[in-house]
């Protein structure tokens, strides 16, 4: 017997009372084969002429093994008997020689593959030009120490010049790396003022001479009812999370046009892709988000220019203690949602891997946002009902 082939099943004379005819079948224990030593299993049920046949049919150089099977078949109960042969011609082609060869083939040129795609992310971040907004808490911050690990060219980006140079100073401070590593430049600025953001843009291409990604992270939530909040409150949030990042995007295009080279990142949230009660002005800011930089997507690629939109679910970070009120006031609470989040390290890490591989849309949440998403596409009422269950929900919450 050639190794790697299993052994055929011992052939065992059926239940005596059954005969080789139609009769009742048995099961039997297995038992030894003779000369190989090994124990095997008769097939439960047949005879010894099945057997017999059996046998020869899964002889694969025995010329009558393919007629016996079918003449078997063609009077025995055909649907067990061909599941047991099924099984026993799979086992025997997974321990044939051509199979195991060939999975190790495929695992190898996979690992390979990745290998090539992970060489190739960290060719293309290394040396970028990384603009980051927002760099001075949470995602942001995180997103800083990555990109500057990985070797990337850095402004950081912020209202609060003081942390800023923190983390600069933090960041240079930082033990040598087997990469190449640049001190990060500072530009700091309010992306809800217009007014700043040309003169800020100005800044930023002064630093390096050119932008290669732009990662628009900074933002800020909200928690109101819509019949409380004023619309400058509604503003603010859009001033902040779409016009602003807009403004700077339109701001840094014409260069990276000119150069045929740029990515453009944008930290939107699960809610850009659905919306829950209480978060109005947010979640209708992270939508338009998705919206505008779905359009320029497609406007930019003739020009070689990479959008990605990202959509992280909750993130251990300070958005609900910085989140403004529907009367404008800070809501200073660290929500459960926000405490139980993922770690803001982690998200920023998918952050680079996304950039990397030039992905187009990144959903980082839980099974239970992910699936959502899909119900609001694919069953509308129903996830309407549940949003409007979970307002009453928190309305009764609120009012204990
Ligand atoms: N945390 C979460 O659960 C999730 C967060 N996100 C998104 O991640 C991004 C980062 O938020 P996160 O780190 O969580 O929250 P943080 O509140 O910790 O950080 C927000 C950052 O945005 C900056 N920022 C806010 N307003 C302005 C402004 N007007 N001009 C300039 N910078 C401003 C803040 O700067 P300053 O220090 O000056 O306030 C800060 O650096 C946001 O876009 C948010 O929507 C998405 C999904 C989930
Ligand atoms: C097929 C079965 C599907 C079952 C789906 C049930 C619907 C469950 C609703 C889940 C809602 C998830 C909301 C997630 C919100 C989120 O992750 O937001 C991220 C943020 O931006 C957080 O900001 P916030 O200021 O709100 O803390």
């Amino acid at each position: 017997m050639r190794p790697g082939r299993r052994h055929l099943p011992a052939l065992v004379p059926a239940d005596p009372g059954a005969g080789a005819g139609f009769g009742p079948r048995t099961t039997r224990p297995p038992i030894p084969t003779h000369g190989s030593g090994s124990s095997t299993q008769a097939i439960p049920g047949l005879t010894p002429r099945d057997h017999e046949l059996l046998l020869k049919a899964r002889t694969p150089r025995h010329h009558g093994g393919h007629c016996a099977q079918r003449r078997l078949l063609g009077t025995r109960d055909s649907s067990r008997l061909g599941k047991s042969l099924l099984k026993v011609r799979i086992m025997d082609f997974i321990t044939s020689t051509a199979i195991l060869p060939l999975l190790f083939g495929c695992v190898g040129i996979f690992s390979l593959f990745k290998l090539l795609q992970w060489i190739r992310m960290r060719a293309y971040l290394r040396n970028a030009v990384v603009v980051i907004t927002g760099a001075t808490s949470g995602l942001g911050r995180e997103c800083a120490r990555v990109f500057y690990t990985a070797g990337a060219k850095l402004v950081l980006c912020g209202r609060n010049q003081k942390a800023l140079e923190e983390l600069t100073k933090e960041l240079t401070a930082s033990p040598a790396t087997k990469v190449q590593t640049h001190k990060p430049y500072m530009v700091t600025f309010d992306l809800a003022d217009p007014g700043a953001i040309i003169a800020a843009t100005a800044e930023i291409l002064q630093c390096f001479g050119y932008v290669d990604v732009l990662i628009n992270n900074a933002g800020i939530s909200y928690r109101g009812a819509i019949v409380d909040t004023t619309t400058d409150v509604d503003k603010k949030v859009m001033e902040t999370n779409y016009f602003g990042p807009v403004a700077l995007t339109k701001a840094l295009l014409p260069s990276m046009i000119k150069r045929r080279q740029g990515h453009i990142v944008v930290i939107s949230s699960i809610q850009g892709k659905i919306s829950i009660p209480f978060r109005s002005a947010y979640a209708a800011s992270k939508h338009a988000t998705q919206a505008f930089f779905d359009c320029l997507r497609a406007e930019m690629e003739q020009y070689e220019i990479e959008v990605t939109v990202i959509s992280p679910g909750y993130i251990h970070t300070n958005l609900s203690l910085n989140a403004v009120t529907a009367d404008g006031s800070t809501y200073g609470v660290m929500d459960k949602t926000t405490a139980q989040g993922r770690s803001p390290v982690e998200v920023a890490r998918d952050v680079l891997a996304a950039v990397g591989k030039k992905k187009k849309d990144v959903i980082l949440a839980d099974l239970l946002p992910s699936l959502a998403i899909y119900l609001r596409t694919l069953a509308p009422g129903l996830f309407f009902s549940l949003m409007a269950s979970r307002a009453r929900k928190e309305r009764k919450s609120k009012n204990c």
